[in-house]
């Protein structure tokens, strides 16, 4: 049976809102739910240890990842880890009023690097239900992944999230 993991880099907790319910929907327990900035210290041995990986991340400064992901995006780019094999989305918190110019931009570079490293992407949806200048999230016409914007259209969170979740599942099969 595949083996499903989240890993999230959040810093006020907005982007675990679609973690704790990525969790519910799959089942996954609280022990594969991680918190990069608290629990996360090895890439090989975390990372590697799931065939199915959500991956997380607020947007901040010019479109960069959480402080969290920096080191680990780093080593598997600079070791070359490979994530042939593996299944990932992307998901995390952004604000398209203030940071319009690069709007969830965080989830565009994990999908850079991790597709570079062999995975397979899944998850991305149509971007015309967001409003923003620029965004690395949007790949080949669509938003690579699920942004969700707590601060200015917090009313779209829970059916953006559910329309993902069923998307996830029908793209794993599920
Ligand atoms: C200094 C600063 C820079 C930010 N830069 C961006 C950005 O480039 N793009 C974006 O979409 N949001 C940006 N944001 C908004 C945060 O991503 C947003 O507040 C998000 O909800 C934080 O989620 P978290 O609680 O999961 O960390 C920025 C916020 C701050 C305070």
């Amino acid at each position: 049976m595949a083996k499903y993991g989240i890993f999230v880099g959040t810093a006020g907790g907005t982007s675990m809102k679609v973690a704790d319910v990525l969790a519910e929907e799959f089942g996954i327990d609280e022990d594969d739910i991680i918190n990069m900035e608290e629990d996360f210290d090895d890439v090989e041995e975390q990372l590697l240890e799931y065939d199915v990986l959500f991956l997380g991340s607020s947007t901040w400064g010019q479109g960069d990842l959480h402080f969290s992901w920096v080191d680990p995006i780093l080593e598997i780019e600079d070791d070359g880890i490979d994530f042939s094999g593996k299944t990932v989305a992307f998901f995390g918190a952004g604000d398209c009023k203030k940071h319009g110019e690069h709007f969830c931009s965080a989830l565009g570079k994990l999908h850079q690097t991790f597709t570079n490293a062999g995975a397979k992407a899944i998850g991305a949806i149509a971007k015309d239900d967001y409003k923003y200048e620029f965004s690395l999230a949007e790949i080949d016409g669509k938003f690579c992944g699920l942004g969700i914007d707590e601060h200015n259209e917090s009313e779209k969170t829970p059916e953006r999230i559910e329309q993902w979740v069923g998307l996830l599942k029908s793209e794993l099969g599920e």
